[in-house]
């Protein structure tokens, strides 16, 4: 993970209304983000995760998109993601998204009763929105089968019905990024 470590070390640290907002090529697309990292990235998710058996891949718009893209060609396996805005189908389901800063509604479409669902995102913080995922996953009758995320922010305690794996963690000590490679 020497890109993403080295990267990370070096990212500005801005303030929303209060929140220590850390800004990344992973988290944001500022600066842009460049080939060799999303595929160290990709390839470094499909070493953690545990593929056996899992049919899809969740993701939340807008930060995750581009991970699950590259995960779904690195593992063939298909992505959906849960929007921000709803498609009103009957069979969708709604779920709440708090985060550190904002709050907001996710749409879940196009999972399946019985799919095993692997949910993977840029970063877990306080982990609301992976919790929302998982609790929609449940509504629906399918399994997820853990989280794994590309960065943890380290501080606050996820509460998650599944384990968390990160490819990294970061804590924001004195409005700047310090980063722990995790095994
Ligand atoms: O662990 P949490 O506190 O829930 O924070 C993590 C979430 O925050 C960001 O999403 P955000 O809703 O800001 O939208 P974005 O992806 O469009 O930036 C990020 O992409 C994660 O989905
Ligand atoms: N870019 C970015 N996204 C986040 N999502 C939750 N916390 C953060 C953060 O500090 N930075």
């Amino acid at each position: 993970m020497d890109r993403l470590v080295r990267s990370l070390e070096s990212a500005p640290v801005v303030s929303r209304d209060g929140y220590d907002y850390f800004v990344h090529p992973v988290t944001d697309a500022i600066p842009a983000v460049e080939a060799p990292l999303l595929r160290e990235i990709a390839e470094g998710i499909a070493r953690v995760a545990d593929l056996e058996g899992v049919d899809r891949i969740l993701t939340a718009e807008s930060m995750g998109i581009h991970h699950a893209t590259a995960l779904t060609l690195e593992t063939e396996i298909p992505f959906s993601v849960a929007r921000k805005r709803s498609y009103g189908f009957e069979t969708e389901v709604a779920v709440h998204q708090e985060t550190g800063y904002s709050e907001g509604e996710l749409y879940v479409n196009g999972i399946e009763a019985g799919d095993r669902v692997l949910l993977v995102d840029d970063v877990c913080s306080t982990g609301g929105t992976l919790r929302a995922l998982c609790g929609a996953l449940v509504e629906l009758g399918a399994e997820p089968t853990e989280v794994v995320v590309v960065i943890r922010r380290v501080g606050d305690p996820v509460d998650l019905p599944v384990s968390l794996t990160s490819l990294v963690e970061v804590e924001i000590r004195n409005g700047a990024v310090v980063v722990n490679e995790t095994p």
